[in-house]
């Protein structure tokens, strides 16, 4: 028989479920070697077609994710009183179920940090244990994804031919590019209850993320799962070799809706720990976020009104998860002045 203690009941209660076929797997998902010559053409397609991709020979070596990997283990499995010694998280910091503070929860506990030295959030957020060898980590791990995310970016400019070729890579090379990096744990959720319930637990609910481009790697537990263009819900088999890159809304705006910010979602899995880590390269707070003037064609208009990042950043951070971010920021059609009849 299984026992809910009322704590568990009540969280659960909070937590969005959803029905999802457990058979529906991505396998067309776009894998791009970035040793072949026709990278930038398979990443510029999968931008418009996904907004999602897979990237192998990224060349960052193993142990750096691995070693970064167990160090987050150790952390998630302190005991509560120790973990929320680096809570609550506002927004930085060790968050439990609560995603954000508009009242969005999923089953996950995440450590959320800014990658701006600037902000010295190594003094702010108490990681208890070997705090130095964990921030020596996050440091090698975030500058080795930060690369592989600029190496993108200056494929995909290469494959629009647009120049020069760092024109998307400097937001983030800047120092006062506006990047996070996330450590997320959900616990497994066990079969029986889901059985129960006859639907799956949401871990982290459906979204699409405001910044450039985030670059994701996770254990080998499945979870995540990206929209199609239809609205159809696939997953994505997990690979803790392999990086998966999402395209984010501010690229969309910068690409004028040629590139699809990816709506994903991560689901619990009823057995095992999926643990994963995200670096989301933002731009800096003033830079002006819109289509790039390169890449428009005669007579082409914008798609959205002008913001700038920091503009985008305090509307998407007051809104749910699963809103339309964008939404705000785009141009009405245009309604041709109406001729008055009664002249
Ligand atoms: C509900 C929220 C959490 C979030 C800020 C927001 O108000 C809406 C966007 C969310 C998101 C999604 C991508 C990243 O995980 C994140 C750090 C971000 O920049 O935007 C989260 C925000 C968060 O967890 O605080
Ligand atoms: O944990 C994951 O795999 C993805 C989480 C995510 O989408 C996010 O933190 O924005
Ligand atoms: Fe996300």
């Amino acid at each position: 028989m299984v026992v809910l203690t009322q704590p568990l009941v009540e969280t659960l209660s909070h937590i969005k479920t959803c029905k999802y076929n457990n058979t529906d797997v991505f396998t067309g998902i776009p894998v791009i070697d970035l040793s072949d010559p026709e990278a930038n053409t398979l990443i510029i397609k999968a931008c418009q077609e996904f907004g999602f991709f897979k990237v192998v020979n990224h060349g960052v070596p193993i142990e750096i994710m691995t070693k970064l990997e167990s160090e987050a283990v150790n952390f998630f499995n302190l005991s509560q009183v120790e973990k929320d010694k680096a809570g609550p998280a506002n927004p930085f910091g060790y968050g439990n179920k609560r995603i954000g503070s508009n009242g969005d929860v999923g089953w996950v506990e995440y450590l959320l940090l800014t990658t701006n030295p600037d902000l010295s959030y190594h003094k702010s957020i108490a990681i208890p244990g070997n705090s130095h060898l964990f921030w020596s980590l996050v440091n090698e791990y975030v500058s080795a994804v930060r690369n592989l995310a600029c190496l993108a970016l200056e494929k995909i400019a290469e494959g629009l031919r647009i120049e020069p070729k760092n024109v998307l890579s400097k937001m983030l090379r800047d120092e006062k590019s506006d990047s996070c990096f996330r450590l997320n744990h959900y616990p497994p959720f066990p079969e029986l209850l889901q059985t129960l319930s006859g639907r799956n637990l949401i871990g982290f609910g459906e979204h699409t993320d405001p910044q450039v481009i985030s670059v994701v790697r996770s254990n080998n537990t499945s979870g995540l799962q990206i929209s199609l263009k239809d609205g159809t819900w696939l997953s994505v088999p997990p690979d803790p070799y392999s990086f998966f890159i999402n395209v984010d809304d501010s690229l969309q705006v910068m690409s004028n809706g040629r590139f699809r910010s990816v709506r994903h979602r991560v689901l619990a899995d009823s057995m095992k720990s999926r643990v994963s880590m995200i670096y989301f390269g933002g731009p800096p707070l003033s830079e002006k976020i819109a289509p790039l003037s390169c890449l428009m064609e005669e007579g082409e208009e914008s798609l959205y009104n002008e913001f700038t990042w920091c503009e985008y950043k305090k509307s998407a951070y007051k809104t749910r998860l699963g809103d339309n971010r964008l939404a705000l920021f785009e141009k009405k059609p245009q309604t041709k002045p109406a001729t008055s009849a009664a002249q």
